[in-house]
C-alpha cells in the first residue's frame, strides 16, 4: 500500500528518494564489490579512468565515546567494515571507558548546525543515521537540517542509556523523538528500554510485549519499526521483532556469552544505514546487520580491552582473519537453516506452476533458505529461472543456493551452492566461488563431515533420515545416522530425507548439537498449496524449538 499521499511533505521527500536510491545503488553496488575486493579507500585513489564513482555515504549524528567501543567511533567502524564510507556530525564528547560514562559534554547548538551544514551541503549523503542526541533543542537542530539538506533515508537509533546504565539523553528527549524524529524515520531501532521510554513507561517483558511495542511505535510515523530484544531476559537466542507496517519478522540470532557487548545498537543502526546505503531492502539489511554484529561478537568474545564490566569488540576482523573459516560478511548465518526448502522441476510441473511461483511460495510461508535444485533442466533455463529466483529472494534476504551447477551459481551470482559426495570437491568449489559464498554438502559420515569442514564449507546436510522417493537410490541413515554427524560436525546441520509436517517435530527434538533445521522437497513442492504447507511446518519447527 502506498500511503504517501498522508504523509506531511517533508516526509514525502524522504519516500521519493528512499524508492530511487535502491535502483540508483543498483551499479554503485557492484562497484563497491569491486571496491572492497580491491582494499578499501585505496581501490579508490587507484582508479585510473576517473569516471565518476560514487562511494555508498552513511552520515553519522552521535555523540563520541572515548573507550571508542560505541558512538561515533563504533559507527565509523562498522561503515569502514561494511566497505561504506562515513562522515560525522558530534553532539557530544563522552568521558567513557569500559567502567561507565565519567563525564559528558554537548557540543553547543550552533556547532551542531554547522557541522551539519558542512557535510550536508557539500557531500552526497545517502544514509542519515543517528546515534546520542543529548537534548530537544539538538533534535530541532538535525530536524530542520534535514529539512534544508534532504537525504534520502534515515535510521534512527534512539540512544538513551548506554551499555553501563549511564543515562545519554534525559527523559524529556522523549518528546523530542516523538514530535521530529520517528515521522520522518526510514527505521527506528529502540531495545526494549527504549521502546518502553518512547511508550510512555509500557512494560516490555515477554516477545508477545516487543510484537505490540513495534506495532505502537510504527503508528508514531517510521516506515520501519526493530524492536531489539538482546535485553531480555530468559532468551537462549536474541529476538528482535521488525515490523514493517504490514509484516512482522521475528529475527533470531544466538546469543553470544561474552562481557564484550559495549556499542552493540551503534553497530547494528551504522550496519543497517550502510547496508541501505549500498541499496539494500530494509529488511535485508536488517538481517546483514544482526549477522554482523553476532559473528563481530563471537570473534571478540575473548578479547580484553579494559577492566570494567562491560568491554568493546572488534568491528574490523575481516581485516585480520586468514583462514578459509576466517569471518565472510555477507555470507550465513546457522540459522537460515531453520526452513529449507529445495526445489524441484517435476513437482511443480505436476502442480502447474512455475519455480518462480514455488520460490515465492515458499518464502511467502516461512521458507528461510531456497535450494534450486532443477535437475535435467537445460543450463540456459536453470541461469533464467535462478535470476528470476534471485529476484525474489534478495528483497526478503532470504539466501538462493545453487544445487551442482558451480557455473550456475557464478553466472547469476547467487548466494552458493549445495554440493554431494560425487559433485565438484568443495574445496575446489570454495576456490571457485570465493570467501563470500556459502558451501553446503552432502554428507552422511562424521569422516565427510570432518572432510567438509577442512574444504571449508559452511554446513552440511545430513541424510536421508527417513525414506524418500525424491532421490534415487538415497542411502537412509535414520536418525541414529544424523545424530552421529551432528555430534562429529563443527558446521552447523540440516536434515533431509522424508521429512515433513508428520515427523520434522521428532527429528529437531533429537535435541542434536548443531542441528539448525529441516530441508524438504516433496512435503512442500509436491502438494497444491506451496504457501499453506510451507506455514504448517514452520509451525511445527516452531513449536519444536521451544520445547525445553
Ligand atoms: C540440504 C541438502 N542436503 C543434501 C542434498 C543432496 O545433495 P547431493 O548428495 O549432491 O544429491 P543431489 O541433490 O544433487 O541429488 C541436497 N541437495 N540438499
Ligand atoms: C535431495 C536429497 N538429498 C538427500 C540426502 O540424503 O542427502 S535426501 C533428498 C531428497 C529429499 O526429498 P524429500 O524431502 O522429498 O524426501
Ligand atoms: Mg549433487
Amino acid at each position: 500500500m502506498d500511503c504517501s499521499g498522508l504523509l506531511p511533505s517533508s516526509r514525502l521527500f524522504f519516500y521519493q528518494n528512499s524508492r530511487v536510491l535502491s535502483s540508483q545503488l543498483t551499479s554503485t553496488r557492484r562497484r563497491t564489490r569491486t571496491f572492497a575486493a580491491l582494499g578499501g579507500d585505496c581501490a579508490a585513489s587507484v582508479t585510473k579512468d576517473h569516471s565518476m564513482m560514487k562511494i555508498p555515504h552513511v552520515l553519522t549524528v552521535a555523540g563520541s565515546d572515548s573507550g571508542a567501543g560505541a558512538g561515533i567511533q563504533a559507527d565509523l567502524k562498522a561503515c569502514a567494515a561494511r566497505g561504506v564510507y562515513c562522515s560525522t556530525v558530534i553532539t557530544a564528547v563522552t568521558a567513557q571507558n569500559t567502567v561507565g560514562v565519567q563525564g559528558v559534554n554537548i557540543v553547543p547548538e550552533e556547532f551542531v548546525a554547522a557541522q551539519l551544514k558542512s557535510v550536508l551541503s557539500d557531500m552526497q549523503v545517502d544514509v542519515v543515521k543517528t546515534g546520542m542526541l543529548p537534548s530537544i533543542e539538538l533534535i530541532k537542530v538535525l530536524h530542520q537540517s534535514l529539512r534544508e539538506f534532504p537525504v534520502p533515508a534515515l535510521v534512527v537509533d534512539p540512544v538513551m542509556v548506554s551499555t553501563s546504565g549511564d543515562v545519554l539523553a534525559g527523559p524529556s528527549i522523549v518528546s523530542g523523538f516523538r514530535e521530529d524524529l520517528l515521522s520522518i524515520a526510514d527505521i527506528v531501532t529502540p531495545n526494549v528500554k527504549e521502546a518502553s521510554a518512547l511508550l510512555g513507561g509500557m512494560q516490555l517483558a515477554t516477545v508477545a510485549d516487543m510484537y505490540s511495542a513495534a506495532k505502537l511505535l510504527h503508528n508514531l510515523g517510521p516506515r520501519n519499526v526493530l524492536v531489539k530484544g538482546g535485553d531480555l531476559p530468559d532468551s537462549s537466542d536474541a529476538i528482535d521483532i521488525f515490523f514493517d507496517g504490514e509484516d512482522f519478522h521475528e529475527l533470531r540470532s544466538s546469543r553470544v556469552k561474552t562481557r564484550n557487548t559495549h556499542g552493540t545498537g551503534c553497530t547494528l543502526a551504522s550496519c543497517i544505514a550502510a547496508e541501505l546505503a549500498k541499496g539494500s531492502s530494509m529488511l535485508s539489511a536488517v538481517k546483514v546487520a544482526k549477522r554482523f554484529v553476532e559473528t563481530a561478537l563471537d570473534y571478540s568474545k575473548d578479547i580484553v580491552i579494559g577492566s570494567g564490566p562491560q568491554g568493546p569488540f572488534d568491528h574490523l576482523l575481516r581485516l585480520k582473519s586468514t583462514s578459509c573459516h576466517s569471518y565472510r560478511p555477507d555470507a550465513f548465518s546457522p540459522s537460515d537453516l531453520f526452513l529449507y526448502a529445495v526445489t524441484d522441476p517435476s513437482m511443480n510441473k505436476r502442480w502447474g506452476r512455475s519455480v518462480t511461483d514455488a520460490v515465492k511460495a515458499a518464502i511467502g510461508g516461512g521458507a528461510t533458505i531456497i535450494q534450486l535444485r532443477e535437475k535435467d533442466t537445460d543450463t540456459r533455463d536453470f541461469l533464467e529461472a535462478a535470476q528470476a529466483c534471485l529476484e525474489i529472494c534478495r528483497p526478503h534476504g532470504v539466501p538462493l543456493l545453487i544445487n551442482d551447477r558451480i557455473d550456475v551459481a557464478l553466472a547469476c551470482d547467487a548466494d552458493g551452492v549445495h554440493i554431494g559426495q560425487s559433485d565438484m570437491p568443495a574445496h575446489v568449489a570454495r576456490t571457485l566461488l570465493g570467501p563470500n559464498k556459502i558451501i553446503g554438502v552432502s554428507c552422511k559420515t562424521p569422516e565427510q563431515a570432518q572432510q567438509a569442514w577442512i574444504d571449508g564449507a559452511d554446513y552440511i546436510g545430513c541424510g536421508g533420515v527417513y525414506p524418500t522417493n525424491t532421490k534415487a537410490n538415497n542411502l537412509t541413515v535414520g536418525l541414529d545416522g544424523l545424530k552421529t554427524v551432528c555430534l562429529s560436525s563443527k558446521l552447523p546441520v540440516v536434515a533431509i530425507g522424508g521429512i515433513g509436517i508428520s515427523n520434522a517435530s521428532a527429528v529437531m527434538k533429537l535435541n542434536a548439537p548443531n542441528l539448525k533445521g529441516v530441508a524438504v522437497v516433496s512435503a512442500l513442492f509436491d502438494r497444491e498449496c506451496v504457501l499453506t504447507e510451507t506455514k504448517k511446518l514452520h509451525a511445527v519447527l516452531t513449536e519444536a524449538k521451544q520445547m525445553p
